[in-house]
């Protein structure tokens, strides 16, 4: 079975390696949404994978690191493309969650990624 948890942060950011006169190489901000899922059993008594809050717990302090930030001067982030924010993300997290399946990050309604690993 499969949970997920949503998360949002505001943050501002640039592309530094798109080509010239693209709109991303422009400082832009986006409310970015992110989706982090965990996977396992249910098993009672529980009923369920694992707290909700556990998940928001682990998170907290990668969220903390990324809310009302400019991405770029965060080390790990210099190019900080939605790709880029969730391995960053899975790489800080999974030690804490090993049963982390999935990072998802959209940046606007319609672009997103979702990463699972490797
Ligand atoms: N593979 C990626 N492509 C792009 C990324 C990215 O992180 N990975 N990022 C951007 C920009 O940051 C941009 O803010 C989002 O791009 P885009 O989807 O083109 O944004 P729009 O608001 O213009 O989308 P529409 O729904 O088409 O209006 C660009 N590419
Ligand atoms: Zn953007």
């Amino acid at each position: 079975m499969e949970i997920y948890k949503e998360f949002h942060f505001e943050a501002a950011h640039r592309l530094p390696n798109v080509p010239d006169g693209h709109k991303c190489a422009r400082l832009h901000g986006h409310s970015f949404h992110v989706r982090l899922s965990v996977s396992g059993d249910a098993p009672e008594p529980s009923g369920w994978v694992m707290d909700f809050g556990d998940i928001k717990r682990a998170f907290k302090p990668i969220h903390d690191q990324l809310d009302h930030y400019y991405l770029n001067d965060i080390p790990g982030l210099e190019n900080p493309t939605s790709e880029n924010i969730a391995r960053w993300i899975w790489d800080r997290l999974r030690p804490e969650l090993p049963a982390l399946s999935a990072v998802e990050i959209r940046e606007t309604c319609t672009s997103g990624c979702v990463y699972r690993g490797q």
